[in-house]
């Protein structure tokens, strides 16, 4: 019950002009039972949509994503209720003028009483250091305490499976620490992609992703090597043209 189990499943979207629909994830099957688990892989290379999968936000193609007994498609509500994604533009997450209205709408549908509320949304604030943020615009915030507020607002209706889509991206090295100790102490799941090797060998399970394709699967240090292979392995053809925007193909 606690895991998220990928059954055959594929992802293709129609293209513009052509007849021959692009392929985003080659199928694959995997079950995830690790408390935490990152997914790796250079730009393009599939990971949001992997992780976009585990709340309805992308539809599979083919097979069925089903994350803790809930089918992400026949029961998106109720997946959505229980997974909580924070994603890699805070801005596209925050809908408030400032990060305690914020919270407070998170918390609109379990905590009915709004004193109650309040309390609450100003514990989950003070809990991640944010509480002298709290009634700034979210525009005048830095994109790091953006991110922070973002995972804070996600937080605070205590998930079952936390997503996080490079969480650590906009972070200076002192609050990326605070980041690994806060997902260290999480009850939750929680699944990630991310580009900070550091945060990645903390996890239990790592995920390499290149070109659509799960490349590797198992233990952090082997999947972070995986992934510097492959890495230095594009790098050795831009001298044979390779452009900064490519995909391994
Ligand atoms: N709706 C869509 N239509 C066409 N192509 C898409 C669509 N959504 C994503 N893609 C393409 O699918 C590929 C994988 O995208 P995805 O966002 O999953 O990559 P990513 O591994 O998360 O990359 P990054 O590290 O840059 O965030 C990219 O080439 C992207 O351009």
């Amino acid at each position: 019950m606690n895991s998220i189990c990928f059954s055959r499943v594929s992802v293709h979207v129609a293209v513009d002009g052509s007849d021959v629909p692009k392929t985003l994830l080659h199928d694959f099957s995997l079950e995830l039972t690790e408390r935490r688990i990152a997914v790796i892989g250079a730009n393009g290379s599939g990971k949001s949509t992997l992780l976009r999968l585990l709340n309805g936000l992308i539809v599979p193609s083919t097979g069925t994503v089903v994350v803790h007994g809930v089918d992400s498609v026949s029961d998106v509500r109720r997946v959505r209720s229980n997974v909580g994604f924070v994603f890699t533009d805070p801005l596209s997450q925050l809908v408030m003028p400032t990060g305690r209205e914020d919270v407070e709408l998170s918390l609109r549908r379990s905590v009915k009483n709004s004193k109650e509320r309040a309390a609450r949304a100003e514990a989950v604030l003070d809990r991640f250091g944010l509480l002298h943020l709290a009634d700034q615009s979210i525009y005048e915030l830095s994109g790091g305490e953006r991110q922070l507020l973002a995972l804070a607002a996600v937080l605070a209706v205590d998930p079952t499976v936390l997503v996080l889509d490079e969480p650590s991206t906009l972070l200076d090295l002192r609050n990326r620490e605070l980041l690994r100790r806060t997902i260290a102490g999480l009850d939750q799941q929680v699944i990630m992609s991310t580009h900070d090797l550091d945060l990645a060998l903390d996890m239990d399970r790592v995920l390499v992703v290149e070109s659509g394709r799960i490349v590797f699967d198992g233990g952090a240090a082997d999947g972070v090597a995986r992934y510097r292979a492959l890495c230095a392995a594009a790098l050795d053809d831009v001298g044979h043209g390779a452009r900064l925007g490519d995909v391994p193909r």
